[in-house]
Parts: C-alpha cells; sequence; structure tokens
C-alpha cells in the first residue's frame, strides 16, 4: 500500500464539536427560560501572541453564539502579576461569571501556577487549578481540562466501551498528558504514559490499542510505531513551512500533528486528522464547562450532553 492510502477511518472531530455545541445551546437556553440563569465566560488574554488573539476572539464568538454571556478581558503585554491576579479576584467576585479562563501562554515574568491557581476552583472552566486536577486524581466532580474531556468523547463515541484496553499516552504536560491519563484510567484502561526520555518509545507505541500523542513535536509518531488497526488521537497542532516549496518561501505555513497523519492512517484502524480532529472539541468542551459551572452556581442539575 502507498504511504498515503490512507485505510484508517477518519475520527470527524469538527462535526462532532458541532453537535456538542448544539446540546449546549439547548441546554444553556432551557437554564435560561427555566432558572433565569444565563451562562457566563471572562476571557483573559495577555500581550500580543497571534495564535492566540486567534483563539480568544474564537473563543468568544461562539461563547455568544450559544447564548452565553461573553467577556474578553485584553490586557497588554506589560501587564504585572499583581494587576492579572487583582482582575482574576473581581472575577471571582462576579455572580453573572460562571468560568473564568485565561489564555496561555502568558508573557515571560508572569507565573502561569500562580495566576491559574488563583482562579476559583468552581470558575476554573480550563480545569487546570491543582484543586482541579487534584478531584480528578480521586474521581470527584470537578472541572476537566478541555482537551482530554474532548479526546475521550470522541475516543468513546469511535470505540464505545474503552475498559481493558491498552491506552499509551505520549507526552505528560498537566494540561493534557496527565489528565488524560485519569480520564483513561476511569474508563479502565490499562494506561501508561510515556515522553521524550522513555527507552525505545516506538515499542512502546507499538503496543497501544488507543494511541495519545500530546508531545508538541511535529509529525514524531511515525507509521511503524503503530499497532494495526489502534485507535490514534493527535492532540499536536503545530505551524511548519507549507509543502510547497515555493509559499514556503514566502513564508507560507501549515498545521500538522504530533502524528506523520499519511503513514499513521495506512497501519491504524480510526484516526483524528489535524486540523479538524481534537482541536475543535476544544472550545466545544469551553463551553460544555462553562454551562455545567453556571448550573452548579445555581444549585441545577446539568442536563446530560451525550450524544
Ligand atoms: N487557557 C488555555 N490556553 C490554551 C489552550 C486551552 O485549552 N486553554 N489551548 C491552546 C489553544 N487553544 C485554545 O485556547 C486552541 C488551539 C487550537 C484549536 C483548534 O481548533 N485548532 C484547529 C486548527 C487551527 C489552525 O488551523 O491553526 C484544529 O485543530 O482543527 C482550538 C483551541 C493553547 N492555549
Amino acid at each position: 500500500m502507498a504511504e498515503n492510502d490512507a485505510r484508517a477511518r477518519i475520527i470527524d472531530g469538527k462535526a462532532f464539536a458541532a453537535g456538542l455545541v448544539e446540546r449546549v445551546t439547548a441546554a444553556s437556553a432551557s437554564l435560561k427560560t427555566d432558572h433565569g440563569v444565563i451562562p457566563g465566560l471572562a476571557v483573559v488574554i495577555v500581550g500580543e501572541d497571534p495564535a492566540s488573539q486567534i483563539y480568544v476572539r474564537n473563543k468568544g464568538e461562539r461563547t455568544r453564539e450559544a447564548g452565553m454571556r461573553s467577556d474578553t478581558h485584553r490586557l497588554p503585554e506589560t501587564t504585572t502579576q499583581a494587576e492579572l491576579l487583582a482582575l482574576i479576584a473581581d472575577l471571582n467576585a462576579d455572580d453573572g461569571i460562571h468560568g473564568i479562563l485565561v489564555q496561555l501562554p502568558l508573557p515571560a515574568g508572569i507565573d502561569s501556577t500562580v495566576v491559574l491557581d488563583a482562579i476559583d476552583p468552581d470558575k476554573d472552566v480550563d480545569g487546570f487549578h491543582v484543586v482541579n486536577a487534584g478531584r480528578l486524581a480521586v474521581g470527584l466532580p470537578g472541572m476537566v481540562p478541555c482537551t482530554p474531556l474532548g479526546s475521550v468523547m470522541l475516543l468513546k463515541d469511535a470505540l464505545g466501551d474503552l475498559s481493558g484496553l491498552n491506552a499509551v499516552i505520549v507526552g505528560r504536560s498537566n494540561i493534557v498528558g496527565k489528565p488524560m491519563a485519569q480520564l483513561l484510567l476511569a474508563q479502565n484502561c490499562t494506561v501508561t504514559i510515556a515522553h521524550s526520555r522513555s527507552h525505545d518509545l516506538p515499542a512502546i507505541c507499538r503496543e497501544a490499542d488507543i494511541l495519545v500523542a500530546a508531545v508538541g513535536r511535529p509529525e514524531m509518531i511515525k507509521g511503524d510505531w503503530i499497532k494495526p488497526g489502534a485507535t490514534i488521537i493527535d492532540v499536536g497542532i503545530n505551524r511548519v513551512p507549507s509543502a510547497d516549496p515555493v509559499k514556503a518561501a514566502e513564508g507560507k505555513t501549515r498545521v500538522v500533528g504530533d502524528v506523520a497523519f499519511a503513514q499513521a492512517a495506512a497501519v491504524a484502524g480510526a484516526i483524528t486528522p489535524v486540523p479538524g480532529g481534537v482541536g475543535p472539541m476544544t472550545i466545544a468542551c469551553l463551553l460544555a464547562n462553562t454551562y455545567v459551572a453556571a448550573c452548579r452556581a445555581n444549585s441545577v442539575t446539568p442536563v446530560s450532553l451525550d450524544a
């Protein structure tokens, strides 16, 4: 089979995310009608990072389209940590705001751990607060990080029951790798977290029924690292020069994942594309978390957002 003869099923994260957003929109409308509550999300961005500006604009648009309140706080690059913490304190105290998100990365000089841990854990719709990491680890209800949450939704939709499957996660970040491991453990998978220092990474990956790539290295995971029929979740979003040398010389770029897609798709059973796989689930899950936070703040039982 030629390298680009894809035979894996393509997991359409864009379509799944659109369905989830529809369900969140309907649930939020009922929350307003039945309880007079409009979910409110505050997004804080510091500095001018161009990619972050786009993500934040998209979050604002999606939030308003879902019928929620959206406040965006754009702070200059020169903002001090104390000023940012003061804004977070105000948002923590604002009863109309149920979700607070500080866009990452933050400028050098601001300690993101201190900032994220200043957010009220019940408003921490990113699920990055240490209290939410702890809740996830011990199986208590909390806020679950959006990218891992969306990835598990895609896996359950693709495979049904995940019990007993071997899951290998490549990447040990606090915002993807570690919470992904907790979520897959909760689904009764046998979980391995591998990383750049793991010995014989290809051999570890070849054991995976479910392979989650979250390393941030363009196309690092090759086709011969993949067990035939495995399900691949590619969390990577890497901007690289265009494949067309003329366009590349003009500075044009394209987005690729952490997995060499064509090679992997020739071996895997199912795979998320980049773009259009896990990425769209991140914002859809952010809206879902904001809806759930608004329900909890008003002692309302959230409706199921399952498909
Ligand atoms: N506070 C947070 N900061 C950041 C997060 C986060 O979840 N919380 N994640 C990323 C950025 N991000 C959202 O903020 C994000 C990135 C990418 C996508 C997405 O849908 N990507 C598209 C491709 C986009 C492209 O072509 O450039 C896709 O995969 O289809 C959504 C959200 C870092 N910061």
